[in-house]
């Protein structure tokens, strides 16, 4: 058994008496490919939300590396080692490839504006091993060759692996994917799930995915989360997922 890297315990939020997360827990182990699938309005977003610090929980914990996150701010959160990548590309259309990774990164260095100005010295190296990181990223993606082309001509799928490599330049030990292979035809999913499974295993890291691609999601997940009204009706492994009666009449009888 690994070690728990995101421990969610009992998690409540209702808006408008709707609960759209009711007593929710299970923990993520370090290394996990951890799949959170449920039918619309399940409550998958929500939770996502929640570990990144957009929501409150009403009630619960969510402990990262066993610290509390409960109130803290997005931003700690992200500093914390959580990434996240969303269902759109949310860029600039006019940004390089390159401008976007990099601004993902400078997130990650220690000088702002002001010690830019003052110690140019450290900056500077700074601003090369950022440059060194995003092109090494990538590369990895299959990026390379993209990174002086403008984001918003690209291919719907690749500009996912672009928001996939943006949030990588954080260098996160957990990423929050939320629906990576949405609008991806039958080639983009195979190649994205693929490059997802070498992330988790070559660069260790941790994942937690939301998506509706069943066969992607028992393809590459190790541990499945099912939610269905807010309440977590299932957890285990992809192959006693699929059997699951409950899970079946929830969701998979109208997903698979
Ligand atoms: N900001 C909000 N204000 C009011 N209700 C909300 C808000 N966010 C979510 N909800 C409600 O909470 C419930 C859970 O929604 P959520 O978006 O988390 O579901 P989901 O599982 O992500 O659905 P989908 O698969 O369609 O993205 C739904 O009833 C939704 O209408």
């Amino acid at each position: 058994m690994s070690t728990a890297l995101l421990e969610i315990e009992d998690l409540t939020l209702s808006f408008a008496g709707v609960r759209a997360l009711d007593g929710v827990s299970f923990t993520v182990g370090e290394g996990d490919l951890f799949a959170v699938i449920g039918p619309n309005g399940a409550g998958k977003s929500t939770l996502f939300n929640c570990i990144s610090g957009i929501y409150r929980p009403e009630s619960g914990s969510i402990k990262f590396a066993g610290r509390e996150l409960l109130g803290s701010a997005p931003h700690r959160i992200a500093q914390a080692g959580i990434a996240r990548t969303f269902q759109n590309v949310d860029v600039f259309p006019a940004m390089t490839v390159r401008e976007c990774l990099l601004l993902a990164r400078h997130r990650h260095l220690r000088s702002g504006p002001l010690a830019a100005m003052i110690r140019w010295g450290r900056s500077a190296r700074e601003e090369r091993a950022a440059l060194r990181h995003v092109t090494e990223v990538a590369e990895r993606l299959g990026l390379g060759h993209l990174l002086g082309r403008p984001v918003g001509p690209l291919p719907h799928g690749v500009q996912k692996r672009v928001e996939l490599a943006r949030s990588l330049c954080m260098e996160p030990r957990l990423l929050l994917l939320d629906e990576p292979v949405a609008g991806m035809n039958h080639e983009e999913t195979a190649e994205m799930a693929a490059t997802l499974r070498e992330v988790n295993s070559d660069l260790g890291v941790t994942m937690l995915l939301v998506e509706h691609d069943m066969s992607m999601v028992m393809g590459i997940s190790n541990r499945v989360c099912v939610l269905d009204f807010g309440r977590r009706i299932a957890l285990d492994s992809p192959a006693n997922i699929v059997r699951d009666e409950a899970v079946i009449n929830a969701y998979l009888g109208g997903a698979l």
